[in-house]
């Protein structure tokens, strides 16, 4: 045993049985072996040693160069893990964490030994925002790379920028205006539905409800195909999106599952995922190959009805470098992107809605007075006549931004604010304490959507509200999202009164991928005309 934490020891040993048992085959044999694995030790401790004076090194480095900003008090090796709060409470901590440092344009969150530098001031946003630099996203996205491979959302540099130029055609005015008849009949089914609890006077947990009606939005304006989620059908695919969009939100927030090797094979939580991401990758292939086989040009010229895979495909008949998997990971990324996002802020709204009355029946007295008491299908110029809606949607989301944080990586060296940044360092973008900064937001804990209806307050500031973030790598979907989010709250609430029993204050919310509430949330929704 001795020699295996010595090994000179059998070395000694080896030269004084060598001499004396010479002749002896079996012995030396054994020595050998002794010698071969003591080296073999030997060699394993002193790569490790020098694995952790490279790491110390690596870390006295790191601290050097971030100690100067700000942080909370951090304990060495630990950094501020041990301050950090359970996933319950981590989005209020997030929100408080900022107040401690107003005059700071950021501040550095220590993740054990790893930094990251989370930006709450709008003052330095500038530098991510308005040039071509520090467009990267932070490593942090590759866990949904399994799922949307390097689509728009995770892509970067030439292909980033080949695919932007090709799908930002679609998402045109008028091409939108293809996709209000799709938005309008989703919306009629929600209130359909909605009509059914209301007679029976029961709550509706509305975020799985908006989300079934966002995915059959996204399914047939992406894909072209009616999911019916709203209707129970096409059950394994539309679980699959849930359970997937479930299993990365915990995974974002669990250091535990960030190992992709330990996480696919040796836990539950991985192995659920690996299979729901089989189910969503063999739907969405199937529908692509399906399309394709169907696909006639002159159809999608003269019908004007079509899906953004439609868009792709048309692209890929002028450019045959585009493959099926590429029109894969952009119709992946449409479907993950465009569906939770816009049903987290639709819930959000409906419940700041049902806890205040007064600005609940101003929208309401708006949509009454503007499109008097028709149950039609909605046309732009209706959208567009709604403005204090606009403000309210607005408000919600600077509270409740659907992303209420973005994470980028920085690109080269370079020096923000006084502090030396180095390529691939970690940023994070607080948007959700960006939108509570009480120079442009007085009071900014209350919502008050009339602060959009004088918006000089801000706009003399581009980036102090971002909820679709800002400058080249912006939501693409925004104006799509604007006006189904429109469509969907005017359906409701033309139709409803809407309360709640529980308090926003009391509903858990969690910042992951997206902003959610933790529990079931249930709202009363009641007809207001018979
Ligand atoms: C209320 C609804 C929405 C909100 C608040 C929202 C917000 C955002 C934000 C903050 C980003 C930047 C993400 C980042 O940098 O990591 C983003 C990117 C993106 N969004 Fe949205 N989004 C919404 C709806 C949609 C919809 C409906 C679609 C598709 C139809 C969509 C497609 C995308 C795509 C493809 C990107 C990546 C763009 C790029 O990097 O070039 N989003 N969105």
């Amino acid at each position: 045993m001795i020699q295996h934490f010595f090994p000179f020891y059998s070395i000694q040993n080896f030269t004084f049985q060598t001499i004396y048992f010479s002749n002896n085959k079996k012995i030396l044999s054994s020595l050998t072996m002794n010698l071969v694995f003591d080296t073999i030790v030997y060699l394993i401790v002193i790569t490790i040693l020098f694995k952790i004076i490279k790491w110390l090194v690596s870390y006295y480095q790191i601290y050097q160069r971030k100690k100067n900003i700000k942080h909370l008090p951090m304990l060495p090796f630990i950094g501020n893990i041990h301050l950090m709060k359970p996933r319950k409470e981590l989005f209020n901590q997030l929100i408080e964490i900022p107040k401690y440092f107003p005059n700071e344009p950021f501040f550095c969150n220590w993740i054990g030994t790893y930094p990251v530098v989370i930006v709450h001031n709008s003052s330095v946003i500038e530098e991510f925002f308005n040039s071509s630099k520090h467009t990267e996203k932070v490593w942090l996205y590759s866990f949904v790379e399994d799922w949307l491979g390097t689509g728009l959302l995770t892509s970067f540099g030439e292909k980033w920028h080949r695919r932007r130029r090709l799908l930002t055609p679609a998402f045109h005015f008028e091409i939108l205006e293809n996709f209000r008849e799709i938005m309008n009949e989703h919306s009629e089914i929600l209130v359909q539905k909605f009509e059914k609890f209301s007679h029976e006077k029961k709550p509706i947990e509305i975020f799985k409800e908006l989300k079934l009606c966002t995915l059959d939005i996204i399914g047939e304006t992406a894909m072209g195909v009616n999911l019916e989620a709203q209707k129970n059908l096409n059950v394994e695919y539309v679980k699959s999106v849930d359970r997937a969009s479930y299993l990365l939100n915990v995974r974002f927030n669990s250091p535990w599952e960030w190992n992709d090797f330990i996480y696919y094979n040796l836990t539950p939580n991985g192995r659920q995922l690996k299979n729901c991401l089989n189910i969503l990758h063999s739907f969405t292939r199937d529908v692509i190959l399906k399309r394709d086989a169907e696909f006639d040009e002159t159809d999608f010229e003269i019908k004007k009805k079509f899906a953004f895979l439609d868009i792709l495909l048309k692209a890929k008949r002028q450019d045959p470098t585009l493959t099926f998997q590429d029109i894969q990971e952009e119709v992946d990324t449409f479907m993950f992107e465009g569906h939770d996002t816009t049903a987290v802020s639709l819930a959000w709204t409906l419940l700041l809605l049902a806890e205040n009355k007064d600005i609940q029946e101003k929208v309401q007295q708006e949509i009454d007075e503007n499109l008097a008491h028709t149950n039609k299908h909605l046309t732009s110029d209706d959208l567009k006549k709604l403005k204090y809606l606009e403000c309210v949607i607005k408000e919600s989301l600077r509270l409740y931004p659907s992303a209420p944080f973005i994470g980028r990586s920085i690109t080269e060296d370079c020096e923000i604010a006084g502090h030396k940044f180095k390529r691939n360092d970690p940023v994070l973008i607080a948007i959700c304490a960006i939108h509570r900064d009480e120079k442009f937001f007085p009071d900014p804990e209350r919502f008050d959507p009339d602060r959009f209806l004088n918006e000089n307050l801000f706009s003399n500031h581009p980036y102090c509200y971002i909820p679709f973030s800002a400058g080249r790598r912006n939501c693409i979907g925004q104006k799509f999202a604007q006006m189904e989010l429109k469509i969907v709250l005017i359906h409701l609430l033309r139709k409803f009164n809407i309360s709640s029993m529980t308090r926003l204050e009391n509903v858990i919310k969690v910042s992951e991928l997206t902003l959610h509430a933790l529990d079931d949330v249930e709202v009363y929704f009641e007809t207001r005309f018979s």
